[in-house]
């Protein structure tokens, strides 16, 4: 089992003192090894903070939490330094720097495994250039293999970003929106990619998306959160209109107080 989340509520240490909301209130899920999983839901819903607790970023503020059979938040810091190597989290934007190369920005995605001197070496100068250039080749970006990060689009700057997951040797890809900068067909092509590379090395996948209609063409496994809830949890076969429309319902109310908007999953209006 990869994961193992039983009542799990996640507070940002940053939320206000009188906020008393949870970004994620009373989670129970398990995510089996090797298993692709989709994260739908509104903005806010808490599918970034569900990533970041996946990745042991956020200890919860209550429940149980495990993953790969051990208890991160139980562990001396060092040992969960080195859990963390098995995880790759993938925000939405790559912290990537703007002056370095984008051989050496992908290759950051092998520091976990390499040692330190090898690290500060390979920023001097590319230890293993030829692992940068098959992984960006796997997004068509190779030709970009040694521009400067701040000269690439923003759609290229985020597949230079799931570059950097192929390259590493993480047993868990927690992607957060990764289709978020990309056209249609680029989109269908970087899922792909990340699901092929998934599967071949039997990681767990688990990946937030907006795009709806992908998330139920392509993963086995539908989780919609709303409001830090997990709303429904289900093979995407048996995943309906309703409950997506239900999933993305919006109950605001416009300034007259009487005008129910509800929104589709692009957030066009479908009541008017
Ligand atoms: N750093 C933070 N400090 C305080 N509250 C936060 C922080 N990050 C997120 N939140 C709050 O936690 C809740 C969940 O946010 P989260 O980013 O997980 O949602 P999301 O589903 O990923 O949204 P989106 O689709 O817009 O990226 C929201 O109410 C948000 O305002």
């Amino acid at each position: 089992m990869s994961f193992v989340l039983r009542g799990v509520s996640v507070r940002h240490a940053s939320a206000e003192r009188r906020d008393t909301s949870h970004a994620l209130s009373d989670v129970s899920l398990s995510i089996d090894q090797g298993e692709q999983v989709a994260l739908i839901g509104p903005s806010g819903a808490g599918k970034t903070t569900l990533l970041h607790t996946l990745a042991c970023a956020h200890p919860p503020v209550s429940g149980e939490f495990s993953a790969f059979g051990v208890e991160p938040w139980a562990m001396k810091h060092t040992e969960r330094h080195a859990l963390r190597a098995r995880l790759f989290l993938a925000p939405q934007t790559p912290p990537l720097p703007p002056r370095q190369r984008v051989v050496t920005a992908v290759l950051a995605g092998c520091l976990p495994q390499w040692s330190f001197w090898r690290s500060i070496a390979s920023l001097i100068r590319p230890s293993d250039a030829g692992a940068a250039y098959d992984a960006l080749a796997r997004f068509n970006l190779q030709d970009k293999l040694y521009a400067r990060v701040d000269r690439l689009s923003g759609g290229e700057r985020q597949r230079c970003g799931l570059a950097r997951l192929l390259v590493s040797k993480a047993d868990a890809f927690l992607v957060d929106e990764p289709l978020s900068a990309l056209d249609p067909a680029l989109s269908l092509q970087t899922l792909t990619t990340l699901q092929q590379e998934a599967a071949a090395r039997n990681a767990t996948l688990v990946c937030s998306l907006h795009q709806v209609e992908l998330a139920l063409g392509n993963f086995p496994r539908i989780v919609g959160l709303r409001d830090g809830r997990i709303v429904f949890d289900a093979p995407r076969a048996e995943v309906t209109d309703a409950m997506i429309a239900a999933l993305y319902r919006n109950a605001r109310h416009d300034e007259d107080g009487d005008h129910a908007v509800q929104q589709s999953p692009e957030g066009v209006c479908t009541h008017c």
